[in-house]
């Protein structure tokens, strides 16, 4: 997958979460998005045959190579330790103003 077809893929959701099927981090962030029944778009890289190329894709536009990797509101949060450590308020605002919640 190219670069521009990741950054369609954040432009077109509100929430986005690359991930990894067996990364604890990447459980807890959508432990977390769930608990605030927020919707989010979430992309499984280890299940995806060009999965090795969205990585690299990401890390060229994040500077960022771990998962999760996450989006909202089209804007580069970072990992899941950047994630929890805004506030439920915070991170409500964040959801909302993405028209997640
Ligand atoms: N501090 C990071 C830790 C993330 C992390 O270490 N993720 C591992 C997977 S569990 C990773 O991306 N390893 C490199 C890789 O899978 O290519 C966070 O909070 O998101």
């Amino acid at each position: 997958m190219s670069a521009a077809k990741v950054q369609k893929i954040i432009d077109d959701n509100g929430v986005v979460v690359f991930s990894k099927s067996y990364c604890p981090y990447c459980n807890a962030t959508k432990s977390t998005l769930r608990s605030l029944d927020a919707t989010f778009e979430c992309l499984e890289l280890d299940k995806m045959e060009d999965g090795g190329e969205i990585q690299d894709a990401l890390q060229e536009l994040t500077k960022q190579r771990t998962v999760p990797n996450i989006f909202i509101n089209h804007k580069h949060i970072g990992g899941n330790s950047d994630l929890q450590k805004l506030n439920t308020a915070q991170l409500k605002a964040v959801l909302k103003e993405a028209g997640a919640i």
